[in-house]
């Protein structure tokens, strides 16, 4: 099936780097008044329209009020959740800091328990319509977590819950295990039977049924400590799996030093940023994930992003998507956001969200960029006057259509 797209306005993110470093992120290659060939779900050709030739297709769309851009990559989200956490945002308005009901048996502990008490079926629809809301908001390709469960059985629902949306939706998913999302209550002071546990019994259960990608820790005071988060990203390795991991949200503890060492995937969260840290960054292949969104529901500090590109490092930009302390999954936030609040440049934060989300997921040989062989995911603008208008004109909807591989959803 061959499925040309003519007189396209501009088409953005022309790109064969895997990913994009520092000052490389200024650049944002594009063709104006373009084509682009679409073959069995994959891009077969793009260029100039004046540079087509005459062949025979199977479908034409006439593309001439739209910017034509990859779809984002959402390289962090914890999608999978049962109900809500909307009273404690009226505690937070009402006073209370996200510590402090995380304290009271609130936060993760709360969503761990709606989660066991809801059977899978239930959670599976529940997190179906989160999915179809993103991919309309032009996701195409997105890790999910685990963590709400703390229990095997509870973990093990999330991540067969993963499996499920990734076999019945266009949109590539990663999985993430995140048992050491948080400790549960009823291990208190036993904290090393918890880390047991999930060496123990779910990492191997895991690995067997084939349920994740990669393995999370949330390294931070309060929740899991540097020690045990090298303990819990090497058990990781042994079963294949890379870590992402939560790191530098509340507290400066020593995980990015860690995660460097152990060659961790990615690094997410960072608001709070030592200058060593960053020095740390740049002696590895870590990658960090900022998560524009959490700090502006939390208001809490918003990542040094400035100081990350400016010290010749990749960034990528990701939703956090989770009931607690980011209910959205709007990447078109994200990327204005990301330049209103951290002063990136439209360009910037368009790599960051695509290509560069998708480095942070390995999948960049076939996500994120426009580039011959790669997967069709594509946003098609409504008729703006540029790319730029896209963070510019905030809060609107600018999507016309999404298409995932290959088809218009
Ligand atoms: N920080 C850790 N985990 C999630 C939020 C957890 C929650 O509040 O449910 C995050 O990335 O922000
Ligand atoms: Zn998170």
């Amino acid at each position: 099936m061959k499925h040309l797209i003519t007189n396209i306005k501009e088409l953005i993110g022309i790109n064969s780097n895997p990913i994009l470093i520092g000052s490389e992120m200024k650049e944002l290659h594009t063709i104006k008044n373009a084509y682009l060939l679409i073959e069995d779900g994959l891009i077969a050709d793009f260029g100039e329209m004046t540079a087509l030739s005459e062949t025979d297709y199977d479908k034409v769309t006439d593309a001439s009020t739209s910017h034509v851009l990859p779809a984002w990559c959402d390289s962090h989200t914890h999608i999978v959740y049962a109900g809500n956490r909307e009273q404690e945002f009226v505690d937070r308005i009402n006073g209370l800091t996200y510590e402090e009901i995380a304290n009271r048996g609130g936060g993760i502990l709360n969503s761990a328990k709606k989660l066991q008490e809801t059977d899978e079926e239930e959670l599976y629809r529940q997190s179906a319509v989160r999915l179809e809301e993103v991919m309309q908001m032009g996701t195409g390709a997105i890790e999910i977590k685990s963590g709400y469960g703390l229990t095997t059985e509870a973990e093990l629902k999330m991540l067969r819950v993963i499996k499920r949306l990734k076999e019945n939706y266009p949109v590539t998913i990663k999985a993430t295990f995140l048992g050491a999302h948080a400790i549960p209550a009823e291990y208190g002071k036993k904290r090393d039977k918890y880390i047991d546990l999930l060496i123990e019994e779910m990492l191997p259960q895991i690995a067997d049924q084939k349920l994740a990608d990669y393995i999370d820790v949330f390294c931070e005071t309060g929740y899991f400590t540097v020690d045990e988060t090298i303990k819990l990203m090497q058990a990781g390795k042994e079963y294949g799996l890379k870590s992402k991991l939560h790191v530098n949200q509340f507290t400066a503890i020593g995980g990015i030093r860690a995660a460097v060492e152990h060659g961790a995937l990615s690094v997410d969260h960072l608001e709070v940023l030592l200058p060593e840290d960053i020095e740390m960054l740049t002696k590895g292949a870590t990658i960090p994930v900022a998560l524009p969104s959490c700090s502006y529901f939390l208001s809490i500090p918003y990542t040094p992003a400035r100081e990350l590109i400016d010290a010749q490092l990749p960034l990528a930009l990701a939703t956090d998507y989770n009931p607690g302390s980011t209910p959205s999954g709007n990447m078109n936030f994200v990327v204005a956001t990301a330049c209103i609040k951290m002063k990136l440049t439209p360009e910037e934060a368009i790599n960051a969200a695509t290509i560069n989300g998708a480095a942070a997921m390995e999948l960049s040989q076939t996500h994120g960029s426009i580039a011959k062989g790669k997967v069709a995911n594509f946003i098609f603008t409504k008729d703006i006057p540029s790319y730029g208008y896209l963070p510019y004109s905030f809060g609107s909807n600018h999507i016309a259509q999404v298409m995932l591989q290959g088809e218009f959803i």
